[in-house]
């Protein structure tokens, strides 16, 4: 595909010399034709004399109109799309009138979604718990807010919005923004801050709340409404610890929105409305991490953005890295470094299957130049990231003195975004006429930066809680079935997240010893396992099981890849079922015949995951 601009790899805008500055959104919600009809009307910012076309991204959207706005007058404009490119989206040129000046500049373009649109899930009442009511959610990141609205898709640019919806009256409209007026049928919001495009967001369904604190409500179907608000009972602790980490608290608001299901990732950290995965819901607020992750990115990411997906490890490395510390600060510097020791497991599996056949996506600025985003996504700029961050700041001298720099850094690059170099620049302007300066070249950027594997240097953490699981993985690797149930060692307790890490480091055994039948009987009923509903757990379990090859429990493996759509837990689910000659052709008509009710980037992911494609 070759770079789609200057700026950005992934979009056909060219921030430099147009950008937008506002955004009017007016939209119509038609369930009955599952699309989105109406108009965007952009204000831009021309940065250049002579500008003759703006080019925006758009994925299947049916334009049919554009029209500049000037002096009260409408004038209508040429458009037309064009050059195509798979599973990224078409250029959406608009011609400008000769001698259009530099400022501000209107254009109203009316249009509708596709009816499937990549960036919007559709359900019917019965996909709802409800079954009464129909459910409309978005999700943009990385870039298919081109899907919703023609735009300049690229998070190089930051626009402030507003939106008139139109929806059944019946149904409550949310968006990653402030409600500003509220009527039956209709829902004006208002969102103030400027975001980059991925951060739209827009959800429709027969919703309710619970408050959780002066400026938070979590929103769910009914059904769930009062579990959601238990779990996430920690979410005003965690706004505060994070914001007294990172500065003000710029977004007002703070609300959580539990997804149906089919939701593919953990949380999305839509500004004043996280969109969450309902596999979240433990019952014991053990993965309710993923919330202090989300409330992180309201600064590592939503305030300041990287410029373009290669340098997405400014976005989570550093969200991680925050998530950590928050988590930290509520339960102690070993849950901390646990935590981090937990994350570098996930990593391995990582780079041994899903990118074993493109290692040079293992690198922390990745090169999107040929790979859509989608394609690129994986835990690499997570944790390889975060551990970047903690090998500087135990550099630098430890929390104390790198916690006043992340900071400094927040409050640098807020409402702006960057790449790399930036970071890179502020880190050295910030400790060169510190007694730190000689540090500042210990470190080998080159080698963090574009090696690919494992992280060049792991810093030293505490390995009290580690070491627990480490050892228990070693024994249920090593011993039989017999040996086990002689061994008092495998009976001692150990924590929720324990359990987890301890399971996620046995997969990472390529000799297990005896899996069969009897020992993952033995592990679960050691563990408890049957009973738990912790999705953690049953994933990890499950991975397990197929790789005892326990066909007559392959079941409850298919269930648990229909009960929730979270790419975390069915791409490997599904990529395991591949490599099982009698378990593959199962597992792809499965595939087949839930597919619909997947988000594109989740069907297209699994597709080649099953080597469909
Ligand atoms: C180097 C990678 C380059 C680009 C990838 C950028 C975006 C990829 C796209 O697929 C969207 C990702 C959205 C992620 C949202 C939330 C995550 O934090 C969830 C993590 C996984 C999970 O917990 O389910
Ligand atoms: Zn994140």
């Amino acid at each position: 595909m070759g770079r789609l601009g200057t700026v950005d790899p992934s979009s056909y805008s060219e921030p430099d010399l147009i950008t937008t500055e506002h955004s009017a959104l007016n939209w119509t919600v038609d369930f009955a034709a599952t699309k989105l009809r109406g108009s965007v009307l952009h204000r831009f910012n021309v940065l250049s004399t002579n500008l003759d076309k703006i080019l925006l991204d758009v994925r299947d959207i049916n334009v049919t109109n554009a029209t500049l706005l000037a002096d009260g007058s409408e004038l209508p404009i040429n458009y037309f799309i064009s050059d195509p490119v798979s599973d990224i989206g078409q250029k959406l040129t608009l011609e400008l009138p000769a001698g259009t000046a530099k400022g501000n500049l209107n254009v109203r373009i009316d249009y509708e979604t596709a009816n499937n649109a990549s960036g919007l899930q559709w359900l019917t009442p019965e996909q709802t718990l409800g079954k009464q009511h129909p459910y409309m959610f978005s999700q943009c990141q990385a870039i298919h807010a081109r899907s919703v609205v023609p735009c300049q898709d690229t998070p190089s640019v930051k626009f402030t919005y507003d939106a008139v919806i139109q929806h059944p009256k019946e149904l409550t409209a949310l968006m990653s923004a402030i409600i500003d007026k509220k009527q039956e049928g209709q829902t004006s919001f208002k969102q103030e801050v400027p975001i980059p495009a991925y951060l739209l967001a827009i959800a429709i369904g027969k919703l309710v709340s619970r408050p959780l604190g002066p400026n938070s409500n979590v929103w769910a179907e009914e059904a769930i409404v009062d579990a959601c608000a238990e779990e996430f009972s920690e979410t005003t602790t965690m706004l505060k610890t994070a914001s007294d980490l990172c500065g003000p608290y710029v977004w007002k608001q703070y609300d959580l929105l539990v997804m149906p299901p089919s939701f593919p990732f953990g949380g999305m950290e839509n500004p004043c409305l996280t969109f969450v995965t309902p596999t979240l819901l433990a019952g014991d607020k053990s993965l309710a991490d993923v919330v202090a992750h989300e409330i992180a990115h309201s600064w590592t990411g939503n305030l300041v953005t990287n410029k373009n997906f290669e340098h997405f490890w400014l976005n989570e490395g550093f969200t991680v890295f925050v998530e950590a510390k928050v988590v930290g600060r509520m339960q102690g510097q070993k849950e901390l470094d646990f935590k981090m020791l937990s994350n570098l497991t996930d990593l391995q599996e990582c780079l041994r299957t899903q990118l074993a056949g493109t290692p040079e996506l293992s690198k922390l600025v990745v090169d999107l130049s040929n790979c859509g985003p989608d394609d690129a996504f994986s835990s690499v700029p997570y944790m390889k990231g975060s551990t970047f961050l903690r090998y500087l700041e135990d550099l630098f001298g430890g929390p104390s003195v790198f916690e006043p720099f992340l900071r400094d850094y927040l409050k640098k690059f807020a409402y702006k975004s960057i790449v790399t170099d930036d970071f890179k620049g502020a880190l050295y302007d910030y400790f060169k006429d510190t007694d730190k300066k000689d540090k500042l070249g210990e470190v080998d950027w080159e080698l963090w930066l574009k090696s690919e594997g494992m992280p060049p240097i792991i810093p030293k953490f505490d390995e009290t809680l580690s070491n627990v699981t480490k050892e228990l993985a070693r024994i249920w690797s090593k011993s039989t079935v017999a040996e086990l149930i002689d061994n008092n060692n495998i009976k001692q307790k150990i924590s929720i997240h324990q359990l987890i890490d301890f399971l996620g480091k046995l997969i990472e055994h390529q000799d297990i010893v005896d899996l069969n039948e009897r020992k993952i009987e033995l592990l679960e009923d050691t563990y408890n396992l049957k009973q738990s509903k912790n999705a953690e757990v049953r994933f990890r379990l499950n991975r397990l099981i197929i790789r005892a090859r326990l066909i007559k429990r392959l079941d409850e493996i298919i269930e648990f890849a229909n009960s929730n759509f979270r790419m975390k837990f069915c791409r490997p689910i599904y990529r395991d079922l591949a490599a099982w000659p009698e378990a593959k052709p199962i597992a792809v008509r499965n595939f087949v015949s839930v597919r619909d009710q997947m988000m594109a980037v989740c069907s297209h992911t699994i597709e080649k995951d099953l080597g469909l494609k």
